[in-house]
């Protein structure tokens, strides 16, 4: 007998990738467990509990962290006083610099980081916790189906009093821009293909001499130091938080310094299922 929870969670993180760098991605998560009815309760096991133990350790094992592909060879690390340092050049040439405390990163003794992959490790964790009546477990992670305009980021909160403090995690979502009330793809996918994957970084956490190649970002949070330096041309400067409140006004205002004359509504989504409207 099977039970499933589609869509029991959903991991926002950052992923170094050979072939596009520092990558913010949003996966679904489905579950799905095999075992034997309890002739008492009438259940394998109760859903309540094992939903929450399987958000609990997907949470603490990678959401919002960076998953880092341990045996890439494009990778340098280091412990330091200060955390984990990384340095990661993908395929196109382009160097990350990454400093984090440990918790704020994943290393997978892989080569690249795949969804089965990281799958594979969660279920490994989690086999063991489950009660002895569950024989099998597996998960999917899967990313949203988006048939409109979409676009992808990292970034992090550093006043957020949780994990979205960390630097280099991110999200993949959907956009929808309307002009003078009417859906606008064509708006929407322009921003699409501006924002295939991007930092979004504050200009207060601007640091150092930064080049014009070259930025560098860095903050004390309450979790601890991070800084994060990349190449300019992969970074956004926003005024303020990166929050998602800030991205759609972003968009909407830059949209109306492009055409006065015209009104526009921007629905920006973080993730999956959620975001900010705003309208100029
Ligand atoms: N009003 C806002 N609240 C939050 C924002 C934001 O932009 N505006 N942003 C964040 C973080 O960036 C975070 O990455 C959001 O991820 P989320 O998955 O929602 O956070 P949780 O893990 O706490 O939520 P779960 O439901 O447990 O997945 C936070 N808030």
């Amino acid at each position: 007998m099977q039970l499933f929870v589609d869509q029991i969670t959903v991991i926002d993180c950052g992923v170094l990738d050979r072939l596009r760098g520092l990558m913010g991605v949003s996966w679904i998560v489905d579950l799905s467990l095999t075992g034997e009815i309890d002739t008492h309760t009438g259940m394998i096991v109760d859903f309540g509990p094992v939903k929450t133990l399987v958000k609990q350790r997907l949470d603490a094992l990678v959401d919002h962290r960076l998953l880092v592909p341990g045996q890439a060879t494009g990778l340098g690390r280091a412990d330091t006083d200060e955390g984990l340092s990384l340095h990661f050049h993908d395929d196109a040439g382009y160097r990350v610099d990454y400093l984090a405390p440990a918790d704020a990163v994943c290393v997978l003794p892989t080569e690249t980081i795949e969804p089965a992959v990281v799958a594979a490790l969660l279920e490994a964790d989690l086999r063991p916790r489950l009660p002895d009546r569950v024989s099998g477990l597996s998960l999917t992670l899967r990313e949203e189906i988006i048939h409109g305009a979409e676009y992808q980021y990292c970034h992090g909160l550093a006043a957020h009093d949780g994990n979205c403090q960390r630097l280099a995690h991110g999200h993949r979502c959907r956009l929808e821009i309307e002009v003078d009330g009417q859906p606008s793809p064509t708006h929407a996918q322009r921003w699409s293909r501006q924002w295939r994957q991007v930092f979004l970084g504050s200009r207060e956490h601007l640091i150092g001499d930064a080049s014009v190649t070259r930025y560098r970002f860095g903050y004390t949070a309450e979790q601890g130091r991070f800084e994060l330096e990349l190449d300019a041309r992969r970074c956004v400067l926003l005024d303020g938080p990166s929050t998602v409140e800030n991205i759609a006004r972003h968009i909407a205002e830059q949209l109306k310094r492009e055409q006065p004359d015209r009104r526009f509504r921007v629905r920006a989504f973080e993730g999956v299922n959620k975001g900010a409207v705003a309208e100029s």
